[in-house]
Order: C-alpha cells, then structure tokens, then sequence
C-alpha cells in the first residue's frame, strides 16, 4: 500500500505540477466550500437562539438572507471547483496518455511483437481512464472531504470536548461500518457482473446462431439452457440486492441513532451548562452531525477505489519503466542525398541463439540498387528491418556512408531512409495528411508535384474535394496499386537517401503493374534502394543481387554478371521465372 501511495503521488507531482495555478484555485475552492458548509448550521445556531430571545426582528431577516447567500455561494463553488477538478484531471491523463504512447512508440519491436494493440490501448487508455475520475475525485472529494470532516469534529470539540469526543467516536465506527459492509458487497458485485456477462454472451451468441439452430433442431435445448441460465442469475442478483438492502438498513439505523444520541447529547450538556449550549447550539449538533454522513461515505468509497486503482498504477508504472533495447546513437549525422550501405559480418536472431541472418557481408555504392531475392522466411525483411534499425543485429555492423547507424539518433537515421511494404497503412484521414504524415509544413505544391510525378494524377482528379478528400479507414475503396502508389508518393515526399521496397507482388494487373513500373523509377532516381523483389521487371533495375537462403549468402554480385553466367542461381532463376520458385 505504502509502496503504491508513492507511486501514486509521484504520479500526481510529475502531471499536476505544470497546472499548479489551477490547483491552487482548486484548493481555494476546496477551503470555500468546506468553510461555507461549516457556518451554515452557525446561522442556524444564531438564528434560532435570536428568534428565541428576541421574537421576529430585522436581525433575523439578515440572518436569513445571510444563510440564502452562503447556500448560493457554496453550490457557486461546488460548481467551479468540479469544472477545474475535471479540467485538470483531463489535461493531467491526457498528457499521462501522451507519455505512455510515446514511450511505447521508443521501444523496440520485441516489445511490440509480444503485446497485442488491444492490450497496449487497454494499458494505454484503459488504465489511464480509470485513473482520470481518481485524479479528480482524490483531490475534490478526498481532500475536500477530510477538511470537513476534521472541521465539523473541530466544532464538536469547541462546543464541548464530550460532544467531540462522541463524534469522533461516532465518525471513526460509521467508516468502519460501511467499510465491512462494502468488502462484503464487492465480491457479490463482481459475481452479479460475471454472471451478466455470461448471459448476454450466451443471447449474443445465440442470436447470431439463430437459423443454425432452427435448423438444427435445437430451439429446445437452446431454451432450456436459457432458463438455466436466468436460473444460475436469479439467486445471485437476489443475493446481493438483498445484500445492499441490508447495508441501507443499518446506515439508515446507524444515522438515526447517531441524531437521537446527538439531541440526547445535547439535552444532557444543556442541563449541565445551558448558557453554553442553547437551543440553537443542539439544533447546530444535530445538523454537523447529520453533515458527518457525507463526507464519511465519499471517504470510505475514495479508500476501497484507492485499492481497486492499485492494479492501474502498478500495470502504468511496469508500462513506463519497460526500457528500449536499442541505445539512441550520440547524434551523428548524414549527408543529404544517396548514402551507401555496408553490412559487416551481420549476424542476427530474433532470440538469441536462433540466427535468422548469418555473417551478411555486403556493400551498396551510393545511388546503387540491390535487389533481394530470397524465399519466404530466408531473411529479406529481417535485413530491411535492420537497416531501419527495428532491432540491433547481435553481432558485426551496419553502415551508412561509413557511419554506424547506432551512432545517430533513432529519429536522424529514420528520415534518411524510406521504407515501403506491401502492407501500405493508410489513416482515417485527408490525402494530404495521409501523403505528408501531418506534416504541415509540407505545401500543397509540392504534394501535387509529387502526385503528377508518381502517376496518381488521374486517381487524384477523381477525388471530390481533392487533398481534402477523406480516406476511409484502411484505405477501403482503394486498389492495391493506388494504396502502392500513395505510399511511393509519400516516401517521396520524405525524400530520403535510401529506399527500402518491399515491393508489391505480381496480384497487379499488367496496366497497374507498368504504371507501378514508372512510379518505382521515379522515386529511386538519385537514391540508393534495397528491393526485396517479387516481379522481373522490378530486378533488372538492380545494380547488384544479393540471393538469400536460411539467412545466408547464397549468391552476391553485380546483376548484369550473374545474369549472363549460365552457372549462377540468378541465371536458372531468370529461365524458370521469380513468382515461380520465390512464392
Ligand atoms: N518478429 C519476429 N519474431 C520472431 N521471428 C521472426 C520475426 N519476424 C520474422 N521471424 C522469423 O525470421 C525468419 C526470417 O523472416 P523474414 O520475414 O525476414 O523472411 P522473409 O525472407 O522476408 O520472408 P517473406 O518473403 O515471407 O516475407 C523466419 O523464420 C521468420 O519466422
């Protein structure tokens, strides 16, 4: 618990402290309300004991409208201090939320590869959402309501230790009360909940399976275990709203008590000193007393949540110290335009002694393309992902323009390369923050440029509201050439110095595949390209072929030589036809 209570409020200093004006605004609220609800029962006090001692008087009108302001006033309050409680919740989670998700996006595949998205989104908003009504309820009813608390068994106190004394009392056994009665009830609600979810699963499932199961025959079994079902329902729900039932009875019979006891109370210290304590001052007693139950109730919730948010705080604080496998580099840098390529004795295994590539030896000369062929599972995109640095190879090393590539930065070394797969992603969003990845500083010329240069002209006229254009998510609605073709214009407009293809496979029809063809040209004039390539056409642009098997070398060199060496891989390749033997 203590271990969590750190980490909670080492959650709410990292986020609340960039808002402290607002809070000091909320804890100005804070001691407004709970002071403005403390004098409301004074002004009873005072109006009772002067309508007593005077009759009807001016005085007792002033009183009056003085109690019609506070109340006023005090709901004005309530109402700020919960619009800036929830401004600052949100602000706090939203920027909670900003740092989880840019943490997630620094770390490595392997974290990626063993979280599914609906875990990390659960993780990510989930948890976090869970945490919004904490931020806010901890520190509006949490704090707001210890203040009253402490201040109505202060008044108790300054009326008459006895009557303090028998509050506190009071207080601390109505708390343990309802806390008993909650941990009993919390069971029940998650059973009542399982069970609910057990029914509707089943009617869901059921109804989707309706003319199967009229097909079949089986609409009664089907509603025999329907009632089965209520059945196993019933005495839960049963259960626990008698439960709850119980729980009201004996709050019920434990704040009437407690008011009975109050008048008793007060009765009792009249008798003894009735200067002190006047009529007003028991009608007071009663009413702080009557004021105890509120914030005892909201006390003991904000506890028991406190437990239930320990799983949030602890999944967010493992979330956030999960570390990157791959060092940022000290920040070296690289020239503009194309870069060369070297690998050096690269050795690399998605687990450590499994290597799916084997001591790669290989150098690209800058504006050069090396086409990689390679059956499935030989490596190819392996060798890409490294280059991008996705992971680390485990031994030897990765160069560009002689520059190990751990040395720059993640982000320096990724604009320098452009990587296209033939799993395109495109946004719910316009074609120009599809084409420029919401980069605003990217002008419409140039994307319209890039579109002419990249044979999407057409495609592009036949949109109706032209880069404003919504693509639906997915990109529904385009073809498989249109989305390769939007992901060549993009990388274009990125502009790097090597390209990285994966290049579509021969699912194209021969038009869409030379309009690809065309585009291909374009982006790689004056770039340096690894192909991993599918098609024919795509490896004659190749200045070099490397073919890949089970991680190794198993042919390297200049494409013009091995494709004219009756003896070569690339040769017998190029006679039988790639989609034949690479599929
Ligand atoms: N994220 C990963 N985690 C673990 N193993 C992986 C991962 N990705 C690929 N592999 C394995 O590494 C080997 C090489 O895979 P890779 O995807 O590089 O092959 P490929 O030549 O690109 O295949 P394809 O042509 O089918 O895309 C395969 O045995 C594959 O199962």
């Amino acid at each position: 618990m203590l271990v969590l209570l750190r980490r909670y409020f080492a959650l709410l200093a990292t986020y609340l402290k960039p808002q402290w004006v607002g809070n000091l605004f909320l804890a100005l609220f804070l001691l407004g309300n709970a002071g403005l609800q403390l004098l409301k029962p004074q002004l009873l006090k005072l109006f009772i004991d002067t309508a007593l001692a005077h009759g009807i008087s001016l005085t007792l009108l002033m009183i009056a409208f003085a109690f019609i302001g506070f109340a006023l006033l005090n709901q004005g309050i309530a109402v700020a201090d919960s619009y800036l409680g929830e401004y600052i919740a949100w602000t706090a989670t939203n920027q909670l939320r900003s740092d989880l998700v840019a943490h997630c996006l620094s770390l490595d595949l392997s974290f990626h590869k063993e979280r599914s998205p609906g875990e990390l989104i659960e993780r990510i908003d989930g948890d976090v959402d869970t945490l919004s009504h904490f931020f806010s309820r901890l520190i509006i009813q949490l704090g707001g309501n210890i203040l009253l608390l402490c201040g109505i068994l202060a008044i108790f106190f300054r009326i008459d230790w006895r009557a303090g004394l028998g509050a506190s009392v009071y207080a601390l056994m109505f708390l343990s009360i309802l806390m008993i009665m909650r941990r009993r009830l919390i069971p029940l609600w998650v059973a009542q909940r399982q069970a609910s979810a057990e029914f509707y699963g089943f009617l869901g499932e059921r109804l989707e399976g309706t003319a199967e199961i009229r097909a079949n025959g089986a609409t009664t079994t089907t509603l025999r275990r329907f009632l089965r079902q209520l059945h196993a329902w019933f005495p839960i729900t049963y259960k626990t709203r008698m439960s709850e039932t119980r729980m009201f009875i004996i709050n019920f019979a434990v704040i009437a008590s407690s008011m009975i006891l109050t008048l008793m109370l007060g009765a009792y210290l009249r008798s003894l000193n009735p200067a002190a304590i006047t009529i007003g001052t028991i009608f007071a007693m009663y009413t702080y007393t009557f004021m105890l139950v509120g914030p005892i109730w909201t006390i003991q919730t904000q506890l028991q949540d406190l437990q239930q948010v320990e799983a949030c705080i602890q999944r967010i604080h493992e979330l956030l110290s999960t570390t990157s496998r791959l060092r940022d580099g000290s920040g070296a840098t690289f020239r503009h335009g194309p870069l060369a390529l070297e690998f050096e004795h690269v050795t690399f295994g998605y687990e450590d002694d499994m290597p799916v590539l084997r001591d790669l030896n290989v150098a690209v000369q800058p504006g050069h393309v090396l086409g990689i062929l390679g059956r499935t599972g030989s490596g190819k995109t392996t060798l890409a992902r490294l280059i991008f640095r996705l992971y680390d190879a485990q031994q030897g090393s990765v160069r560009l323009d002689g520059v190990p590539i751990q040395q720059a930065h993640l982000q320096t070394l990724r604009q320098h390369i452009g990587l296209v797969t033939q799993d395109v992603q495109l946004f719910q969003a316009s074609v120009r923050d599809n084409l420029t990845f919401f980069n605003r500083e990217i002008s419409d010329e140039r994307i319209l440029a890039a579109i002419t240069s990249l044979g999407l002209s057409m495609w592009y006229q036949s949109l109706p509201s032209g880069l404003d254009t919504v693509l639906p998510t997915g990109g529904g609605g385009l073809s498989a050439g249109e989305a390769q073709l939007l992901a060549f214009t993009r990388i274009f407009l990125q502009d790097p110095g090597i390209i990285i293809l994966d290049e579509a496979t021969s699912r194209l029809d021969p038009a869409t595949a030379a309009l690809l063809e065309k585009a291909i040209d374009t982006l790689l004039d004056g770039r340096t390209a690894i192909i991993i390539a599918h098609r024919l056409s795509t490896i004659q642009r190749a200045d070099e072929i490397l073919i890949l098997e089970d991680g190794a070398v198993l042919e390297y060199g200049s494409y013009n030589t091995l494709a004219h060496d009756s003896s070569s891989r690339l040769f017998h390749l190029l006679q039988v036809g790639l989609e034949e033997v690479l599929a």
